[in-house]
């Protein structure tokens, strides 16, 4: 009898899911666990690596449970995970060696900061495809071996192991294979962007021991097989997650893209096997690899803030009870009455990367009311977007001709409608929400024959809702400038004014 499903698990930056896709791309079961967020210092985010694998049991369990299905109805699993995120775990026991440290943390601003000024930083985007950030893993690695007390000798003496969150998973469900996949390790600042393999420059210039690594590669293909209630199932996919949303949206040509709008919001755009490096401020990274065949590349416009602030809004300032409401009250006004919100709560991401970025509301006057503010919150992830677009269309000659759109935020109509009308292009969502879970599902698929071509991938992408753009150029352009004038006000505020004390780190919600 032929496998049922395929098995996605998703874990991401506040959840851990399981996630059973049918032949035609439904979802039948789904279960999901959150995990502790711990803040131990203002801007520090740290997961703890034993606690994610142990959901991962459970929620793999708890599905095919649910559906009272066995090992031998799965095809395969595929992984999508939170990128960048960093785990160093020994080799002889398997348990980490601290906890894990998450993308959002900013501890490292100061060390990169410091990096920048050193012979051979000059190189890294050229060399990786990204811009020094303490987003991405290398700072973190670095950090990590420097201040844990005999970690750096052990890592020389091949005693402990690297590996972002897929790869800590890979290890504990084929119980040892150490390995990564492509797109990830294309988030580490540690892979050349082209050879796709660890640099022995960047690996010198962070100070990274090689005998630490993973093994890197493809996304599609089988790197071991599972135990348990998972007894021989291929491990058959790994994708960061904004890649397997690429993936689950089947934007598998050149000149198709994405943005997922969920606490930050992140656009990709396929460019094909073509490698193009950005000049205005997007990244290289890879977006799917088939083993074997040559990587097929994406430029990402990654946005920190879009759904924190959301959050913040109705938080922090408690003028909304539940994030839905905002588009309620923002329809209470016909416009933002000028005003206009850059969240650089910690610094802006792309296409500006400034770390000493910190945030404004400008134009407040006294007409401004809550219903204002609630516009110009939506209104600031429009304008991001709109930002990343256009670093897009000067870096590539792929002209946008719909955006797909996927994550908690696309349910706000008035916000989708936004974002068409900035973009000016038709702005798409499909039936199937749960693109980051399907693009692993369809990757591993793929990878074990359970699905034969991405032909018939696409033939399962069915629309669910589309907004077109109806907004005056003239308007357009002219509040566009506005923003990009207080996009100008937040730039170099903490080199100004000094850090402020209280946390400039990550806003997520800190409930398991
Ligand atoms: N109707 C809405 N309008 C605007 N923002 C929303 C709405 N519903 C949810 N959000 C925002 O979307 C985010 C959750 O989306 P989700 O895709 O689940 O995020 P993530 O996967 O990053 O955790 C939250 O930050 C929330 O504030
Ligand atoms: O887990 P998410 O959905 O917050 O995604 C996190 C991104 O992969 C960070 O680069």
């Amino acid at each position: 009898m032929k496998p049922r499903f395929v098995m996605a698990i998703d874990q991401g930056t506040t959840s851990t899911r399981s996630i059973l896709f049918d032949h035609s791309g439904q979802l039948v079961a789904v279960s999901q666990r959150e995990h502790h967020q711990f803040f131990p210092k203002p801007g520090w985010l740290e997961h703890d690596p034993a606690e994610i694998w142990r959901n991962v049991e459970k929620v793999v369990k708890r599905v095919l449970d649910d559906v009272g299905a066995t090992a031998a109805d799965i095809a395969a699993v595929g992984i999508a995970n939170q990128r960048e995120t960093i785990v160093i775990w020994e080799r002889d026991t398997g348990n980490p060696v601290r906890r894990a440290i998450v993308w959002q943390d900013t501890r490292t601003d100061a060390m990169v900061e410091e990096l920048a000024h050193r012979p051979g930083a000059q190189q890294i985007p050229q060399l990786s495809g990204l811009p020094l950030s303490s987003y991405f893993s290398a700072p973190k690695l670095r950090w990590m071996l420097d201040e844990t007390p005999g970690l750096r000798e052990r890592a020389e003496r091949g005693e402990v192991l690297f590996g972002t969150m897929e790869s800590w998973l890979i290890w504990n469900l084929t119980g040892g294979v150490h390995v990564t996949d492509v797109t990830n390790a294309s988030r580490t600042l540690l892979m050349n962007i082209r050879t796709l393999q660890w640099d022995p420059h960047l690996l010198e210039f962070f100070g990274v021991p090689a005998a630490i690594l993973p093994e890197i590669r493809g996304s599609l293909e089988i790197y071991g097989t599972g135990h348990g209630p998972l007894e021989n199932v291929p491990i058959a996919a790994a994708l960061g997650d904004q890649q397997a949303a690429l993936f689950g949206q089947t934007c598998f040509s050149a000149g198709e893209a994405k943005c997922t709008y969920g606490t930050g919001s992140f656009l990709l755009l396929n460019t094909g096997t073509e490698l193009v490096a950005s000049t205005h401020g997007l990244l290289t990274t890879v977006a799917y690899q088939v083993a074997g065949e040559p990587a097929h590349y994406a430029l990402e416009g990654s946005i920190a803030i879009t759904g924190s602030l959301v959050q913040w809004f109705r938080d922090n300032l408690g003028l909304i009870t539940s994030a839905a409401e905002i588009e309620t009250l923002a329809r209470t006004v016909d416009d933002n009455g000028g005003c206009y919100i850059v969240p650089a709560f910690y610094g802006l991401f792309a296409p500006h990367w400034r770390p000493e970025a910190r945030g404004v509301i400008a134009g407040l006057t006294s007409y401004i009311t809550k219903g204002h503010l609630a516009r110009a919150v939506l209104e600031s992830t429009g304008w991001q977007t709109r930002e990343v677009l256009d670093a897009m269309n000067a870096d590539s000659s792929l002209a946008l001709r719909a955006l797909k759109v996927d994550g908690g935020m696309t349910s706000d109509n008035l916000l989708m409608q936004f974002v068409a009308d900035v973009l000016d292009v038709p702005v798409v969502r499909p039936m199937v929400a749960e693109t980051v879970s399907l693009g692993a599902g369809y990757a591993a698929g793929l990878a074990v024959g359970y699905w034969s071509d991405l032909e018939g991938l696409r033939r399962n992408w069915h629309l669910a809702a589309e907004w077109l753009p109806d907004m005056a150029p003239e308007r357009r352009e002219s509040e566009f400038r506005n923003w990009t004038y207080a996009v100008q006000l937040t730039l170099d505020w903490t080199s100004k004014v000094g850090p402020r004390p209280g946390p400039s780190g990550p806003i997520t919600e800190a409930r398991p």
